[in-house]
C-alpha cells in the first residue's frame, strides 16, 4: 500500500505513520493546499485538506492520498483553531475528519484577523522557529497536554477508520 502524504511537515507525517501502524510505503510531497495560506473557516480548511489529498494521490501515483490542513474558525466565543484531514483513494473518498478545537488567546486572534498567519505568529509568541513542526499552537495552549502530531493522529484514526469500514 503506497500512501502519499501532501505535506513535508514532520508533525503531520508522524501522525499518518502512527495511524497506519507504520505499515505501508510512505511518500511525503510538498503539495499546495489551493486555498489561502491561512484558511479562515471550516469550509476553506476542509477544501484545503481535500485538495492536498487528491493532488498528493495523483502526483505520487499511490493507493491512498492524505491531506491535513490547519485553519481557524471565527465564533462568538473567540477564534478557534480548526484542523481537518482528508483521505482519498483511486476508488473512493474523499473521507473527511475534523480535529480538536480550542480558542486562541485574543492577543493571537487579533493578529490573525489583521491578516497574519498563525505559523509566524506562534514563532514570535513562543520565541521558537519550529512550533508548527513540533508541539503546535494546540500544544502550547494546552500546556503540552495535546501536541500537534497527537491531534493529527486522532484525525488520521478517524479517517482510516471510515476508510476501513468502507472496504
Ligand atoms: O507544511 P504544511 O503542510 O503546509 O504545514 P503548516 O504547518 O504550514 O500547516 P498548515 O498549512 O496546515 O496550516 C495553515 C497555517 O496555520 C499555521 N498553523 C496551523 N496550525 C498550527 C499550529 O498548531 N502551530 C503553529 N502554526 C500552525 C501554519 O503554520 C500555517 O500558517
Ligand atoms: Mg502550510
Amino acid at each position: 500500500m503506497k500512501i502519499i502524504i501532501g505535506s513535508k511537515n514532520p508533525a503531520k507525517i508522524t501522525a499518518v505513520k502512527n495511524s497506519f501502524s507504520h505499515e505501508g510505503e510512505f511518500v511525503s510531497l510538498d503539495i499546495p493546499s489551493g486555498v489561502s495560506e491561512q484558511p479562515f473557516s471550516d469550509e476553506e480548511t476542509i477544501k484545503g485538506a481535500i485538495n492536498r489529498a487528491a493532488t498528493a494521490l495523483k502526483q505520487g501515483n499511490g493507493d491512498i492520498g492524505i491531506g491535513l490542513e490547519g485553519g481557524v474558525q471565527e465564533t462568538s466565543y473567540g477564534l478557534l483553531i480548526c484542523n481537518w484531514g482528508a483521505l482519498v483513494t483511486n476508488e473512493s473518498g474523499p473521507f473527511i475528519a475534523g480535529g480538536a478545537r480550542i480558542p486562541l488567546p485574543e492577543e493571537i486572534a487579533v493578529r490573525l484577523r489583521a491578516g497574519e498567519e498563525l505559523g509566524p505568529v506562534m514563532e514570535d509568541y513562543a520565541k521558537n522557529k519550529n512550533v508548527r513542526k513540533q508541539e503546535g499552537a494546540v500544544g502550547i495552549f494546552t500546556n503540552g497536554m495535546v501536541n500537534r502530531s497527537e491531534m493529527f493522529t486522532h484525525v488520521m484514526n478517524l479517517l482510516v477508520g471510515q476508510y476501513k469500514r468502507s472496504i
